[in-house]
């Protein structure tokens, strides 16, 4: 029997549902939730994403400010940006799309952003309070992939959970939540010898590496959860050329796994919807 589908569409409007209600309730007391977008540059990806972010923003009732820059903004004209940002008190969150041009340390920008409005997560602090287990804002992405596991129904504790990728993002945090929920982690990355080897124990496998096919049938226990965070285009020559894909076989890996998350449709959609739950959560802390 194939794969149950995890819907992260369908479940992104329902979480973003939540936050409109609570977006109306700050509203109705004159404190409309406030989240800065800073787009630097003219990556078309970018684009399409930042665009996504403000339109459910609006859906949701959250003021959206969208800031774009031509790719020759200085790094201190952009500092001098998020200090008004942060002085701001309209403003809940602040989120500078990534990746930011050469010239321009992101860590800086990053560290930059007052942690009470670091709705990205992406801050050193945001990350201790994660590593900690005290409360603070979660990244979005791996936030978004606990509550698509969450929404299987499966409890984790106990359970062995992979994890592909080690990035600051995605992969080192996702373990972290992980083991939170009381999951067995295991973080298999670029210099991992025998990947499958990993893979194949695993009850629970996010596949986060940006490279297409990383994770195939014959490397998925029968009845595992499969969460994929991959982002990738089908190269030209290919059935499907230009096309988003994950990193997992989605075709090969449904027959075998108990549940997966299609791309598009799965992990970004989330993405966005737990950005909106941090702006808003916010919001709520600051009223
Ligand atoms: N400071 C910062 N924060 C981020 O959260 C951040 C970032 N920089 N830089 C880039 C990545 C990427 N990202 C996505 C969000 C939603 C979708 C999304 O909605 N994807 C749709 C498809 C979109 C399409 O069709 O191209 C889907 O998977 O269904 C994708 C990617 C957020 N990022």
């Amino acid at each position: 029997m194939p794969a149950t589908l995890i819907d992260g569409s369908a479940l992104a409007l329902q979480i973003r549902g939540g936050v409109a209600e609570r977006a109306a309730a700050l509203t109705a007391r004159g404190r409309t939730p406030g989240l800065a977008v800073i787009l630097v540059g003219d990556d078309p990806a970018s684009h399409v994403y930042v665009r996504n972010k403000v339109k459910a923003c609006e859906a949701a009732g959250i003021r959206s400010v969208l800031e774009r820059y031509p790719a020759e903004l200085t790094e201190a004209a952009l500092l001098e940006r998020v200090a008004a940002l942060n002085a701001d008190a309209t403003i809940h969150g602040i989120l500078v799309q990534l990746p930011l041009p050469r010239h321009i340390d992101a860590k800086k920008v990053i560290e930059a952003i007052d942690a009470s409005k670091d709705v990205d997560g992406y801050s050193v602090l945001s990350a201790g309070e994660l590593m900690a287990g005290l409360p603070g804002f979660r990244p979005c992405t791996p936030y978004g992939c606990m509550k698509l596991i969450e929404s299987t129904g499966v409890a984790l504790r106990g359970k062995h959970a992979v994890v592909i990728g080690r990035s600051n993002t995605v992969g080192k945090p996702m373990g972290l939540l992980l083991l939170q929920a009381d999951a067995t982690v295991t973080i298999c990355h670029s210099a991992t010898a025998d990947l499958a080897v990993h893979t194949r124990q695993a009850d629970v496998v996010v596949a986060a590496v940006g490279r297409r096919n990383t994770l195939t049938a014959d490397m998925v226990k029968p009845g595992a959860i499969v969460i994929d965070v991959g982002m990738n285009r089908v190269p030209d020559g290919e059935p499907n050329a230009g096309k988003l894909c994950g990193d997992v076989d989605f075709d090969g890996v449904r027959e075998v796994a108990g549940w997966i998350t299609p791309v598009p449709g799965g992990v970004g959609p989330m993405t966005i919807a737990m950005l909106l739950v941090n702006t808003v959560e916010s919001a709520e802390r600051s009223a």
